[in-house]
């Protein structure tokens, strides 16, 4: 085997370096003859930034002020300036990877390109590229239902019947912005009514495609990247579906009946096979539909992004909907991020607000109207207007000063908290903040969950379908509550929480001794897909007595997770459960996809390069109703959140 030359010192990248990167930078010593070892530096680097979502090396980012450190550790680290192992600054790295081979721009073999100041590994560029394209071909396409604006005009205002909240309507602009694009995004932070719109838009368009003679309506699909995210756009799809159709007349019910409520996890839609990145849709075997939304587009990385694109047949309609403002994937890309960057501001052409006005009679502000508007400009459309928070509500208050990294409105906030917010400092050891943050309340908390378990439990001769009522109970319970944290691992992590809370409803009398691991109540966190038992990653089960005549004691203990629709219960013994580990404190990252009535956040009591404004926002909109933020350090711990924005490395809208 080649020594692996000391000069390279890998280690002292002062990067997250991992075993993988290191192989890779290996490899590529083996096979490089004469190259600067920092190119190779740079390689690993590259290949390292992955693991931190970055889908590129960004070298102005390296070779700038804050020196390279990952998105949004510089401040916490307190580092000015490039890392000593980056010799020459940008002139040097620029230099250093133009005299290495493996180092292309995308048009050959190599298994790196630089692009500009930007170095990426060749399948992810390669990836950035035809999701470019293949949006870019979309954006350029005119859907058939986008020809006739007057009839669209006319479905629009059969949908959008209600006074409008607020004026301009931005659903009905989403709406029509939606129906003149074959790619368009709706963006919009929690209960901003992106379902809502995008029920109206399926039923215009199905209304559209009717009146074009179309008799057999366009195939939908509706998917979302996880199954708990799908599970919930089921929820919303059919209440929403439910709500239009009681004001119908016959056109508008008939278009509805063709609005599909089933969502589907990306990975089922694209037909993801075990052990394979390969899926059974792709380029050359298209899926067979006309119009597909995706939700929560904000956990999708690039590799998805780029998988979905692929199998969607070049006439389909793609609609995003997700929060910009939430953190992205874990995986590299942040892509709904970068394609939603100027929502804000509209940038909307004067031709495009001419047309919109046409088709839907908003007129867009002048504020948001930009003659330089780009084509992706015309296509994305941003809520703003929360229906689910009053506008004094504590958590939509909250979430609004962390959005905007106003770390005095936050601390203002917190010192006199508005209904539904509260903040609780766990200080000394002390076990206070259990019961002070409503983790231990018998009403709300975790002892009610067990309560529905113990007390609503139905006699062992019930039904079968008494006990998946009942099932269905305590699972509507467990997603009534939750702990959510910044970290996996230390005291203030969902590992250490998880051992903490246990133990303290172990003194409370509601979980068994400590031998017993499968007790009746006890919630489990899936954490990995297992397609046979149509489970995934991130579902959230609770272990519950059944009975069992085969058994001495006559009881079994069976997981029950919520099946596709809304009374749908699976159980699962647990002895074919595929990893699973117990879940009273979830990590926000895991989180993303669900809400709950109740949320506790518990940020770390020390600085973390993980706890950021994004994690923070998005941890306090998973809370619908009461929002208790847990402190165990310092005041100063949470402005550095507040005040510590991710910086993702773009490069896959503009490399
Ligand atoms: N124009 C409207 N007028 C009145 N109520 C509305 C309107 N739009 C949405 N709502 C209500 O606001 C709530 C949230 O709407 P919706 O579920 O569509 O938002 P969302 O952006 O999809 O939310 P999230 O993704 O956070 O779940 C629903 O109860 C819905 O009925």
């Amino acid at each position: 085997m080649t020594e692996f030359p000391d000069w390279l010192a890998f280690d002292r990248l002062e990067e997250d370096v991992r075993d993988l990167d290191v192989a890779f930078g290996r490899l590529l010593a083996c096979q490089a003859h004469g190259v600067p070892a920092l190119a190779l530096r740079l390689a690993v680097a590259c290949s390292a930034r992955l693991a931190h979502g970055h889908p590129c090396l960004d070298l102005d980012i390296l070779c700038g002020p804050d020196g390279g450190v990952p998105a949004g550790e510089a401040g916490a680290q307190g580092r000015a300036g490039p890392p000593d192992w980056v010799e020459g600054g940008l002139d040097g790295c620029l230099a250093a990877l133009a005299a290495a081979d493996f180092v292309g721009d995308g048009g050959g073999p190599e298994p790196l390109v630089l692009q500009g100041h930007r170095l990426y590994l060749a399948r992810y560029w390669r990836a950035g590229r035809r999701i470019r394209e293949d949006i870019g071909r979309r954006l350029a396409l005119e859907p058939p239902e986008a020809r006739d604006p007057a009839l669209i005009r006319a479905w629009l205002d059969a949908v959008f019947t209600d006074p409008p909240p607020e004026t301009p309507d931005w659903q009905k602009l989403a709406c029509a912005t939606a129906l003149l694009h074959g790619f368009s995004i709706v963006t919009g932070g929690p209960g901003t009514g992106k379902t809502t719109t995008v029920v109206r838009l399926l039923a215009v368009l199905q209304g559209l495609a009717r009146a074009r003679g179309l008799e057999r309506g366009l195939r939908i699909r509706l998917a979302a990247p996880t199954g708990k995210a799908a599970a919930r756009l089921n929820e919303s799809i059919a209440g929403a579906l439910d709500r239009l159709t009681a004001s119908a007349d016959a056109d508008l019910g008939a278009a509805l009946e063709r609005v599909p409520a089933e969502v589907f996890t990306l990975h089922r839609l694209l037909g993801s096979r075990p052990d394979t990145r390969r899926m059974k849709f792709h380029a050359g075997n298209p899926l067979d539909l006309d119009v597909l939304v995706v939700d929560e587009a904000s956990m999708m990385d690039i590799e998805m992004m780029d998988a979905v694109l692929a199998a969607l047949p070049a006439h389909a309609r793609l609609v995003l909907l997700g929060d910009k403002d939430q953190l992205a994937s874990v995986e590299a890309g942040a892509v709904l991020g970068e394609l939603c960057a100027r929502a804000q501001d509209g940038h909307y052409t004067p031709a495009q607000c001419d047309r919109l006005r046409e088709c839907c009679g908003e007129i867009v502000p002048e504020a948001w109207r930009d003659p330089a508007g780009t084509a992706l400009d015309q296509a994305v459309v941003m809520l703003r207007h929360s229906h689910r928070f009053q506008a004094d509500s504590g958590i939509g208050r909250f979430a609004a000063a962390v959005n905007r990294g106003d770390a005095p409105d936050v601390a203002a906030l917190l010192r006199h908290p508005p209904d539904g917010l509260s903040l609780v400092r766990a200080r000394g050891g002390s076990d206070a903040w259990l019961r002070d943050s409503g983790i231990l309340d018998g009403h709300a908390g975790y002892p009610a969950l067990f309560r529905v378990a113990r007390d609503e439990r139905p006699e062992r001769q019930a039904s079968p379908a008494d006990w998946d009522r009942w099932a269905r109970a305590v699972l509507a319970q467990q997603g009534r509550f939750q702990v959510l944290c910044a970290l996996r691992d230390g005291p203030w992590g969902a590992r250490g929480l998880n051992r903490r809370i246990e133990s303290r409803l172990r003194a409370e009398g509601w979980v068994p001794v400590a031998e017993q691991s499968w007790y009746p109540g006890r919630p489990v966190l899936v954490l990995r897909n297992h397609a046979a038992l149509g489970l995934a990653n991130g579902d959230i089960g609770v272990a519950l007595p059944v009975p069992d005549p085969a058994r001495d004691d006559g009881w079994m203990i069976r997981v029950a997770f919520a099946g596709a629709s809304r009374d749908a219960v699976r159980w699962v013994s647990p002895a074919r459960l595929p990893e699973v580990e117990t879940v009273y404190a979830l990590t926000v990252h895991k989180s993303q996809g669900s809400e709950f009535d109740r949320v506790a956040l518990v940020l770390p009591d020390r600085r973390s390069p993980l706890l950021t404004r994004e994690l923070l926002y998005t941890g306090a909109t998973r809370a619908r109703c009461a929002l208790a933020l847990v402190l165990p350090g310092e005041d100063i711990l949470l402005e550095h959140a507040v005040r510590q924005a991710t910086r993702r490395a773009g490069g896959i809208w503009n490399p």
